[in-house]
């Protein structure tokens, strides 16, 4: 067949598809007609806007009339009922506390004269990280994650800060699940540049054994594993620092930054032993008071999901349509459930934007264990 020919077939059959776009406008904008109509019965009912049963029995019917498309048809409508989902949102102007808390919060964080707890010890990176956040931080530390929680919810302490990822090793779990358990606000974000050490007592130069925390060990796994040393965990990377200046253990070292080596009198054997020359950790600032800059750009919110097709990627799905960027999601196991579990999600965007509120109202309203975790400027 000529070129032409097969031109002229493209073009006739595309104009029976815009044929059909055509109809199937129209009536999509009376679909969302009806669900307004459905909106404002349901406002004047005091009747909540997501009805699962009925969402599972629309997508059953199309799943099952669509035969070979059954999923996709699925998938369709389901795109379609979260954008009518969201319309009555929109109109219901959900939310509740979370839109009083969106017009009553600070704005502006204190930067100076701030009391801040940070896990380990002087020189731990929480320290440096807590260092660049804040101007001259009266700070106090604690030996575990969860005491530094509780240092922010007695009141000892205004901020908390906390590693939450590596960019070689990953998430901190642990962190994590303080920061579902606890669900305080996250106030602020640093990353910072982490440049491990082999740090040793003078004379003792013949290294066998290296001391640090788990996360120290796993960003210089390659200088361990070629030099054949063992390794020791460690609460802190600082503490491990301090720990070898104080015993003086024979032929271990610590793994640390340089200002920990320095603080606690050890000679640096080797800099920037870690994986990755760019090797860096994400750090968050919690605290129990919210702030909510208006040039804030990072959100951050937690939610658990029911176990049924596609709950996750219709939650996803929200962030596509308000053309959010998802820069970080976690899932962690809820305590004392068996295999239910909690999501984390980080994604770009400003709560003051009347969008983005509406969605954050739309999925505080719908989703279970939600909290509203922060909105804050990743430094
Ligand atoms: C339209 C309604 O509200 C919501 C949207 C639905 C839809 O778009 O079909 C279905 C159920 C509800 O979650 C309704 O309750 O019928």
């Amino acid at each position: 067949m000529e070129k032409q020919e097969f031109e002229r077939q493209l073009s006739a059959v595309r104009e029976e598809i815009d044929r059909i776009d055509k109809q199937l406008l129209p009536l999509f904008l009376e679909r969302m007609n009806c669900s307004e109509k459905v909106a404002e019965i349901k406002q004047q009912a005091g009747i909540p806007v997501l009805n699962a049963k009925r969402e599972q029995e629309i997508l059953d019917r199309v799943r099952e009339e669509a035969g070979g498309y059954g999923g996709s048809a699925a998938a369709l409508y389901s795109a379609i009922m979260a954008v009518s989902r969201a319309r009555q949102h929109q109109m219901l102007v959900g939310g509740g506390e979370l839109r009083r808390l969106e017009q009553t919060a600070d704005r502006s964080m204190k930067q100076s004269d701030v009391r801040a707890v940070c896990q380990g010890v002087p020189g731990a990176y929480s320290h440096r990280a807590a260092l660049r956040f804040f101007e001259a931080p009266e700070l106090v530390f604690r030996s575990t994650w969860k005491e530094v929680f509780e240092t922010v919810k007695s009141g000892e302490a205004d901020f908390g800060v906390l590693p939450v990822e590596n960019s070689a090793a990953g998430s901190v779990s642990a962190v994590y699940d303080l920061i579902l358990r606890y669900r305080f606000y996250i106030v602020g974000a640093v990353g910072i540049k982490v440049e491990h050490c082999l740090a040793a007592c003078r004379g003792n130069a013949d290294i066998k054994t290296v001391i640090s925390h788990p996360q120290g060990l796993s960003q210089c796994s390659d200088y361990i594993e070629q030099h054949g040393l063992s390794t020791v965990e460690y609460s802190n990377t600082a503490a491990a620092a301090k720990f070898v200046a104080q015993e003086r253990p024979d032929g271990t070292a610590a793994i640390c930054s340089e200002e920990a080596a320095e603080e606690y009198g050890l000679i640096v054997l080797k800099k920037g032993i870690q994986n990755a020359a760019n090797n860096k950790t994400r750090f968050v600032i919690i605290s129990q008071k919210p702030v909510l800059p208006e040039n804030a750009d990072k959100i951050s919110l937690c939610f658990s999901l029911p176990h049924i097709t596609g709950s996750l990627y219709n939650v996803l799905e929200r962030f596509a349509i308000h053309g959010l960027n998802l820069t970080k999601i976690e899932s962690r196991p809820i305590p004392g459930s068996n295999f239910e579990y909690d999501f984390y999600l980080d994604f770009s965007g400003n709560i003051h934007t009347p969008d983005t509120l509406d969605l954050i109202c739309a999925l505080h309203d719908e989703l279970p264990r939600f909290s509203f975790l922060g909105n804050y400027r990743e430094a």
